[in-house]
């Protein structure tokens, strides 16, 4: 379970976080929706310890991100696929998350599989990747350490029909496993499809929240946040 509080962060006189408060649910994927510039990578990057907020708190499961003692096993997370090493391979990124976790060896080959990255392809360089093979891989890290939370920053981006639906299946399941899915997107339609709860965020403030089921049910408030957020 991820828990945020009356979380505040000003850059400058921009204020890119608003008093927001959430809490993302075991066994749930909530999506977490907005614009460019709403204040969703910020939120997310404040969550993972990147980020000190000026006010306000965000646990997962009872801690702060600095607080756990092994994180990559409590959550798993992607920001900016693009942001992985250019020079590594992709099995060497995952090798080195898997010992700085101190996870068998085994399961690089089995996050391979999971994310469907060929044994050709994990022994290619990242910088030769496509964005849609950095997301998978981005993808395989965050759940080498088997985490309980997830926590993604618009992951489908770059992948093809096929990949998006791929990943779907893969979050819906881990969510009715019981894990926490926190997905952020600037896309109305891929949080529809896929979230149990949505968050929608607007200029740093909270906008809507509630299950979707509620939010549709209210007279199409998730289609007035979103013409009030021009999605
Ligand atoms: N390091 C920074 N320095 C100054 N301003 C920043 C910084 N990071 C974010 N901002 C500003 O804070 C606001 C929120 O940005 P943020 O990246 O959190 O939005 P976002 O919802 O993730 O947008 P996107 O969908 O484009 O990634 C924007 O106005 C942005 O310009």
């Amino acid at each position: 379970m991820i828990t945020i509080v009356r979380l505040t962060k000003k850059y400058g006189t921009t204020l890119a976080v608003d008093d927001v408060s959430f809490t993302a649910e075991a066994g749930r994927v909530t999506g977490f929706l907005g614009p460019n510039g709403a204040g969703k990578s910020t939120t997310l990057r404040i969550m993972v310890g990147l980020t000190r907020p000026d006010t306000g708190s965000a646990t997962i499961s009872g801690r702060t991100y600095v607080d756990l003692p092994n994180p990559g096993l409590e959550v798993g997370v992607l920001l900016d696929a693009s942001a992985q090493h250019a020079g590594r391979t992709g099995r060497e990124i995952l090798t080195l998350a898997q010992q700085f976790m101190g996870l068998p060896r085994a399961r690089v080959e089995e996050m391979l599989e999971t994310v469907s990255l060929t044994p050709t392809e994990a022994s290619r360089r990242v910088g030769d990747y496509s964005l849609g093979m950095r997301q998978r891989l981005g993808i395989a890290t965050a759940l080498i350490g088997d985490p309980e939370v997830l926590i993604l920053d618009e992951p489908a981006n770059g992948l093809d029909p096929a990949g998006i639906r791929w990943m779907r299946d893969l979050l819906r399941g881990y969510a009715d496993r019981g894990g926490t899915v926190l997905l952020s997107s600037h896309l109305l339609h891929e949080i529809e499809v896929i979230a149990d709860d949505i968050v929608m965020i607007g200029l740093g403030r909270i906008v809507s929240m509630g299950t979707k089921t509620e939010l549709l049910h209210e007279a199409g408030t998730v289609v007035r946040a979103a013409d009030l957020l021009a999605l």
